[in-house]
This record gives C-alpha cells, structure tokens and sequence, in this order.
C-alpha cells in the first residue's frame, strides 16, 4: 500500500507555503532469481527503504492488474506471454512507469538491429568518432556464408555472434573464424562482425536513465596479420566481458586503457538514450588499435549487471526518484 507524508514546499512567485504530499514510490519488479540475487543486493534495498522507495515481488502466477498499486515497474523476463500481459498493463495503467516498453527491448535481443541506431547515428564530435563494426548476417544454409562474406567485402577475422539474444548460455556464444573456409562450419542464424583489434580491453557503459558509468573489462586480444593468415579454423570463446573481474586496476598501457572522453560518451548515451527509447542498458565500446578517438559500439545489453557497479545503488535510487519527480512536476505544474 502506498503511504503518504506531508512535507512543505515554496512557490517563489507568490511567496506562499503550500502542502504537497510525497509518496512512498513503490517499485514492483518481475526478474529473474539470477537477476534477483545480482540487483537487489541488500546495500540497495537498505538505502531505497532510507529514501521511500520500497520494491516489491511481482507474483507471475497472477494477472498484473490485480497486483500494485506500482509507481514503477521494473522487468527483465522473456517470452511472448510475459510481453503481452505487459503490454495490455500498459495500455490500462498509462500512470505507471514501465521500464522499459517491451517493443523497445526487445529491438536489443536481435543483433541484426541492436546496433543499426549506432550505425545510423553516424557519431562524430571533436572527441572522437563512434561507428559500429561492419557486420552481415546469415539466416540459413551456413555452406553460402564464404561467398556471401566475400560478395559483402568484409575482411577476415571475423566474429561469429548467434542472432538473437534471448538470456540463454548459448546466446552468448560467439567464435572467431580466421579463415574463408572455416565459415561454413558455424551455427546459422548468425551475425559476423568484423574483428577489430583493441588492446585486449573494453569500456562498459553502464546507462541509468541520465546518469553513466565506465569501466574498463577486459577484451580478446588483437589478432595479428601472420597469426590469422596462417590459422585456418574457428576459435570458440566463452563470455568474455561480463566476467566481475574489473581491468580498472591492472597495470595497463595507458593508450589502450585511457577511458574514451566523458563528454563524447555523455553525448552518445543521450542521443541513443532517445533513439533507442530505453533507460536501461550498457555499450561495449573499443577503442581501434593505433588510434586515439575512433571507438565502436560492438554490443548493447538491456538491463545489464548493474550490481558489478560499485555505488550502484546511489545511481539507481537517484534515477527511480527522478522518474517519480519529473511525473509529479507534469502532473501539477502550477501548485506548488
Ligand atoms: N567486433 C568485435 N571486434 C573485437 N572484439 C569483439 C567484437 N565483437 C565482440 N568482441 C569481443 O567478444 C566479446 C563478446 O562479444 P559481445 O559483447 O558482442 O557478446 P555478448 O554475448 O553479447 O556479451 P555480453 O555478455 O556483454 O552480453 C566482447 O566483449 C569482445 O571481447
Ligand atoms: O550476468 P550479469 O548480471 O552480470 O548481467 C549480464 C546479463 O545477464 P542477466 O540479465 O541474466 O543478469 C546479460 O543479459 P542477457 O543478455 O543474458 O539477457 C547481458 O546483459 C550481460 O551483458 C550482462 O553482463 P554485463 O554486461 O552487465 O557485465
Ligand atoms: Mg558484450
Ligand atoms: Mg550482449
């Protein structure tokens, strides 16, 4: 249930005080255990319960409408079911914040489009270029994939990602085929991606509604010109980037681990914010080897592993406040 308090505020044009109430922002969430276990650690329940904010367990087994009242709904389960009763809730409770609309996820779980926004954002500003790695995608017969990556003009090495990211082991994934024959030995449907050499380190951007954080993970390392030339397979590789293991504090050359300018990446996050209509996800950027300001996005997570982040929970109750305060300033323009 939903408490109120009363607290006191000043409109400064009239000098007046008047009463406004401030509600307790309940929060219900629908995740995963897994998800459970990684986000709602206790340090971020403690301090959302210190600033009115309570989180509450959504129960699948029953209709959302009966469930609530919620100020916010926060989710990341998968299947057709699950988005359609999102959806119809949406539909019905236009007060409540969902986050994020389930069309605009789900645009992520296709790496055929997770990153045509990159691509058409076509990012440029005096700290650097952002592009998206040349890519092509296969649907079926694995055996057209040599011709179909020559007629395309893509350049070997080229990394293998399974089309659709559905939350599975086997969605992550990925191989690197060195050579053109070794291709018609992957899995369809995929996505191949031109490799590009970066160091061996990553920057996650970790995105909360308007608020970033970087870090640095790291990577594959680069692949040189004698080394693939002469290896002719496929190399397999288990998730690499999502690892707790933080680069922060390896002893790194400083052109590779130096963390892309914060300007460039507060501009990024914005305009992808927008394009993506999302509040919630990170990007794994690179930083081309060789260069000093030209970075690709190479992958997009919704709703990522925020609990990786330290002081993640002063981000995240930060942002729910937010959301509550920018509806409420909407909702009585004028009062107070
Ligand atoms: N185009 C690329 N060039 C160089 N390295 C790449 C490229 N694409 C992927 N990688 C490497 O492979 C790793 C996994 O790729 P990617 O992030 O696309 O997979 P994922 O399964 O979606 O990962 P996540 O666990 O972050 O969701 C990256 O972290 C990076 O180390
Ligand atoms: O496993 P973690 O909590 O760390 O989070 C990972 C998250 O898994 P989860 O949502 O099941 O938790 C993944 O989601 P799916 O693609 O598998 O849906 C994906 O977003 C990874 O990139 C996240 O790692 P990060 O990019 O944040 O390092
Ligand atoms: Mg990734
Ligand atoms: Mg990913």
């Amino acid at each position: 249930m939903r408490e109120e308090k009363r607290i006191e505020c000043k409109n400064d044009d009239v000098k007046e005080e008047k009463i406004a109430f401030e509600k307790i922002v309940v929060v219900g969430y629908a995740l995963t255990s897994k998800k459970i276990n990684s986000f709602l650690q206790p340090k971020l329940l403690t301090l959302a319960r210190s600033k009115g904010i309570s989180f509450v367990a959504i129960d699948q087994s029953r209709p959302l409408s009966d469930q609530g009242p919620f100020d916010i709904l926060l989710h990341k389960l998968s299947g057709k079911e699950w988005r359609k009763a999102l959806e119809d809730f949406r539909q019905m409770h236009p007060e409540v914040t969902v986050l994020d609309p389930p069309d605009a996820i789900q645009h992520l779980y296709n790496r055929q489009h997770m990153l045509q926004d990159v691509a058409d954002l076509n990012f440029s500003d005096a700290y650097g270029i952002v592009r998206s790695p040349r890519q092509l995608v296969i649907k079926k017969d694995p055996s057209s994939i040599p011709e179909a990556v020559s007629k395309a003009g893509l350049i070997l090495p080229l990394v293998a990602k399974p089309l659709v990211v559905d939350g599975t082991a086997k969605s992550h994934e990925l191989a690197l085929a060195y050579d053109q024959h070794s291709l018609q030995m992957l899995e369809t449907p995929l996505v191949l991606q031109e490799f590009v050499n970066h160091g061996g380190i990553l920057f996650k951007v970790f995105i909360i509604g308007e608020a970033i954080k970087v870090v640095r993970r790291f990577s594959l390392p680069d692949v040189s010109k004698q080394e693939w030339s002469k290896s002719a397979s496929v190399f397999r590789f288990p998730r690499v980037s999502c690892a707790a293991a933080t680069a922060d504090d390896a002893d790194l050359d400083p052109s590779i681990a130096e963390l892309p300018p914060q300007l460039l990446l507060e501009r990024l996050a914005q305009e992808l914010r927008h394009r993506l209509g999302l509040h919630l996800f990170n990007l794994d950027i690179i930083r081309e080897r060789g260069s000093k300001d030209r970075f690709y996005v190479i992958d997009i997570n919704y709703f990522p592993g925020y609990g990786k982040i330290p002081d993640y929970e002063h981000m995240f109750t930060d942002f729910l406040l937010s959301l509550v305060q920018s509806k409420y300033k909407t909702n009585s323009a004028g009062v107070c």
